[in-house]
């Protein structure tokens, strides 16, 4: 549910496996839960990102779970610890980062993304309000009238306009994950390492 590898010697790594969407699923917040407390516990660990698995960061909450009770950690005490850590957390946006995997991102320190790559909040179109704290991080990103209009009509933005909004802090052509590493590594004076 989630893959946790240290890279560049000091950057660990977490990968979201939940094919097709890499969703967070009960199974992948309780993974997701336990390497972050993994990576912040890590004297090596100096930085961590956050990305999914076969070209899409997270489709948001398991829409497979919808009609069962709750189950796992809910989402916004994990996001808390990704915010609280002690080390930069980026987010390496490839695909999509809807609803709650867009929470999650406004919830990582820093956020880069492909070029290519779509964020957006859809819980309107499912009835419902972004619950894990987008209606907060996003108007302290953006404001008030353009979080508005995301929030409202769930509609999705690229990643060169959520740049200039001021959502990214920077959009690649390149492998999204690599570049995010390099990124994490320049948060803590380690570029080129
Ligand atoms: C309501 C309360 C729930 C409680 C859960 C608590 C934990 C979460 C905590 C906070 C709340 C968070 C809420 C949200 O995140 S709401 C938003 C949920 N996400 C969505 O609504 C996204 C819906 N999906 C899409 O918009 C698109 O599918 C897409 C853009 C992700 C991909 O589009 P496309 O490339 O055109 O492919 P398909 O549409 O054909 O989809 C491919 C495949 O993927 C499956 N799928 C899509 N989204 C999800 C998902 N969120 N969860 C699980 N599976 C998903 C889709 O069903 C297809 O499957 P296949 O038919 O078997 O191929």
């Amino acid at each position: 549910m989630t893959r946790y590898e240290i890279v560049k010697r000091s950057v660990a790594l977490i990968t979201l496996t939940n094919p097709p969407v890499n969703a967070l699923s009960s199974a992948v917040r309780l993974a997701l839960s336990k390497n972050v407390e993994r990576a912040m516990g890590d004297p090596e660990v100096t930085a961590v990102v956050i990305c999914g698995e076969n070209g899409t960061f997270c489709g948001g909450a398991d829409i497979r779970e919808f009609s069962e009770p709750l189950q796992g950690p809910p989402l916004l005490p994990l996001l808390d610890a990704v915010e609280a850590g002690e080390k930069p957390v980026v987010a390496a946006i490839e695909g999509v980062a809807l609803g709650g995997g867009f929470e999650l991102a406004l919830f990582c320190h820093y956020r880069v993304a492909h070029y290519k790559s779509r964020l957006g909040l859809p819980e309107v179109t499912l009835g419902i309000l972004p619950a894990a704290g987008a209606t907060q991080r996003l108007p302290r990103l953006i404001g008030i009238p353009a979080s508005l209009q995301m929030i409202t009509t769930g509609q999705h933005i690229l990643a060169q306009e959520a740049l200039k909004l001021g959502i990214l802090d920077q959009v690649t052509q390149k492998n999204v994950c690599e570049v995010a590493v390099e990124f994490a590594l320049g948060a803590v004076g380690m570029s080129g390492a």
